[in-house]
């Protein structure tokens, strides 16, 4: 029997990884997990205490151990939401090519600016101009997802539900093509 893979989205802050994960995994009668919120559990922290008294390198060596123990875990078949800066190592690229069906969910710049300005948990926005930040962040960031991608799926200009609708279809399309030619 073939084994469903784990479903991973990345994308920047904003576009919408934790909210259509969320989504997805109930159509598909999966669990979902948030990164984010593994390592905070993990850290009895939140992230902006991780980031004031580990630095982003403390962060980011939690966000590679809990990635690691997903992938390892033997339960598989979940739908997992990454921080937006999950492709930083190269590590992590790694495994996320080898181990996942990964999704980007592309926003562009100023949609990031637009969703991301309703809350002010994201410590890497609080440290100067959001806008400018986000796109410095792209910049680096948009080619290592698309590195990393099985599918790009665009979120701009789009509800939740609709994009969820067209993540689920190229995931289904996906799956069969692959059943096909294997
Ligand atoms: N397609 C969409 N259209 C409009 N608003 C959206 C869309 N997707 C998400 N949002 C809203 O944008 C905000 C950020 O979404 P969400 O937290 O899911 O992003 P994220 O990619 O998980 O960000 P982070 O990397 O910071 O965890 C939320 O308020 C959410 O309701
Ligand atoms: O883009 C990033 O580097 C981050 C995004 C968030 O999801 C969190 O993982 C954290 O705030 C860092
Ligand atoms: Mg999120």
């Amino acid at each position: 029997m073939i084994k469903a893979p784990n479903i991973i989205l990345v994308g920047p802050m904003g576009a919408g990884k934790t909210t259509i994960g969320r989504l997805i995994s109930q159509s598909m009668g999966k669990e979902f997990y948030d990164l984010d919120k593994v390592i905070e559990d993990n850290a009895g922290a939140d992230i902006p205490w991780i980031f004031e008294r580990e630095g982003e390198e403390g962060f980011r060596r939690r966000e590679t151990q809990a990635l690691s123990a997903i992938v390892q875990s033997d339960t598989g078949d979940c739908v997992f939401a990454t921080g937006g800066g999950i492709v930083m190592r190269e590590e992590n690229r790694d495994i996320l090519r080898d181990n996942a069906l990964v999704v980007y969910l592309y926003a562009s710049v100023a949609q990031q600016l637009y969703r991301t300005s309703k809350s002010n948990h994201r410590p890497l926005l609080q440290t100067g101009d959001p806008k400018a930040i986000l796109k410095k962040l792209f910049e680096v960031r948009d080619p290592l997802y698309r590195e990393v991608a099985t599918l790009i799926i665009e979120t701009d200009a789009r509800h939740p539900r609709s994009v969820a609708n067209r993540v689920l279809d190229a995931i289904r399309r996906h799956l069969k093509m692959e059943i096909t030619v294997s």
